[in-house]
């Protein structure tokens, strides 16, 4: 069995081994002369899997994408064609959750604010919606949901209107790029809502680049009227509109969802669902493959404060390393591409346990270290 896999898959060769012969590729520039004799094809979200990608190809059997986010794969075709498939939800959803708390962490030091004292509109409330909730509620922050789509679907949560989004002082985005229908979300954030936002507010797009109009984003940029801005995905990535960038406080090239851990999980997630398809028992997990990570336990013999709390967040994920090495790499060739594909080692708070004793740990009520990620260890 030949089964294509993508070369930024990590443990790709370990895992799908197991089935045949692994051939790696570079995902954005695969051919369908390349994938004609492929049994089976895994990817991420930089290659559109449609008619034009599998006309050559009568063997495909099943196609599976590394990513939480399916808008590079043609659905309908693969079902026509009666071609297995599967994505990997909610693989690197903590990992989203922990690069928008460095993002508010940052913001709030350098602007002097308070978390506490604001409210995150999160628009979209599934698996990365959902995962920033848990997170910045552990952290005492007030959030609310928006997320038409569940409400219709009979959610129980609370949620809120589309208005009280606008009126909120940090907006954090977490749909799927949706092109056609009710609940459409390309150009969600077009000129006539940006308009409506003031440079008090806070606009964190960490989902998919087109549900931001970057170029009417640059418009109001450049007179001064844009929000703050963190911004993970872009507009025809990876060639971004790059006049944006001064106007950006945050930038990172897509990689919000590149904890090693999310990533991993994202390849475990299609050996398990290729060995259902397959009707094989999964002999592999990521465990006996992953490195233990190098900072494993941190003692605090302190009371936790906030300000605590944000170095401990920061010593594991600080999103400045990201924006930095971006800004310095962006214009070079390749340069967007090039940072994800060497993008360095990151790992998620749960692989840090914080020893502390039960009098501190009481100190840091209402912060919720647990619901934050760490494991804790009361002394
Ligand atoms: N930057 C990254 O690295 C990164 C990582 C993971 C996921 N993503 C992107 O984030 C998206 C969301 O991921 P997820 O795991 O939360 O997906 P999900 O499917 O679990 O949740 C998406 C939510 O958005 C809601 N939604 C859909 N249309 C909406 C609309 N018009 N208005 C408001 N809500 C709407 C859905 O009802 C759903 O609850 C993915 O589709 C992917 O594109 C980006
Ligand atoms: O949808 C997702 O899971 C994310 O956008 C993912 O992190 C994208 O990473 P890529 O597949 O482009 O490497």
């Amino acid at each position: 069995m030949k089964i294509y896999v993508d070369e930024n898959m990590p443990y790709g060769k370990e895992f799908f081994g197991l089935f045949g012969e692994v051939i790696s590729f570079a995902g954005r520039d695969l051919s369908a002369e390349a994938v004609k004799d492929a049994d089976i094809l895994l990817v991420r979200s930089i290659t559109n899997v449609n008619s034009r990608l599998l006309a050559l190809n009568e063997n495909i059997k099943f196609v599976g994408t590394a990513t939480i986010g399916t808008d590079h794969i043609d659905l309908d075709y693969l079902k026509q064609r009666n071609i297995g498939f599967s994505s990997s939800p909610g693989c690197n959803k903590v990992s989203v959750a922990e690069y928008v708390l460095s993002s508010l962490l940052v913001l709030a030091e350098k602007q002097q604010f308070n978390l506490t004292d604001k409210c995150v509109a999160i628009v979209g409330a599934g698996n990365t919606g959902s995962a920033v909730h848990k997170v910045l509620t552990g952290l005492g922050v007030n959030c609310i949901l928006y997320d038409p789509p569940l409400v219709a679907a009979g959610d129980q949560r609370t949620f809120c209107e589309f208005n009280d989004v606008l009126e909120s002082d940090i907006i954090s985005l977490h749909v799927p790029k949706v092109t056609s229908g009710e609940y459409k979300t390309t150009h969600l954030f077009g000129h006539e809502v940006l308009a409506q936002l003031s440079s008090e507010q806070i606009l964190i797009n960490a989902c998919r680049g087109e549900v931001i109009d970057n170029q009417a984003l640059l418009t109001l940029a450049k007179a001064n009227k844009a929000p703050c801005l963190v911004l993970d995905v872009w507009e025809n990535e990876p060639n971004i509109e790059t006049q944006l960038l001064p106007y950006v406080t945050l930038a990172t090239p897509h990689i919000a969802g590149y904890s090693i851990d999310g990533r991993v999980r994202g390849t475990e997630m299609l050996y398990q669902a290729l060995c259902q398809f397959l009707g094989e028992e999964p002999v592999l997990s990521s465990r006996q493959l992953m490195a233990k990570p190098s900072i494993s336990e941190i003692t605090v013999d302190a009371p936790l404060t906030s300000d605590l709390v944000k170095s401990l967040i920061h010593v594991i994920y600080d999103v400045r390393r990201d924006d930095a090495l971006f800004r310095e790499k962006v214009n070079n060739a390749n340069g967007f591409d090039h940072m994800r594909k060497n993008y360095p080692e990151r790992r998620e708070l749960s692989t840090v346990t914080i020893n502390l004793s039960d009098k501190n740990y009481k100190m840091v009520n209402p912060i919720n270290l647990s619901k934050i990620g760490f494991n804790i260890h009361i002394k």
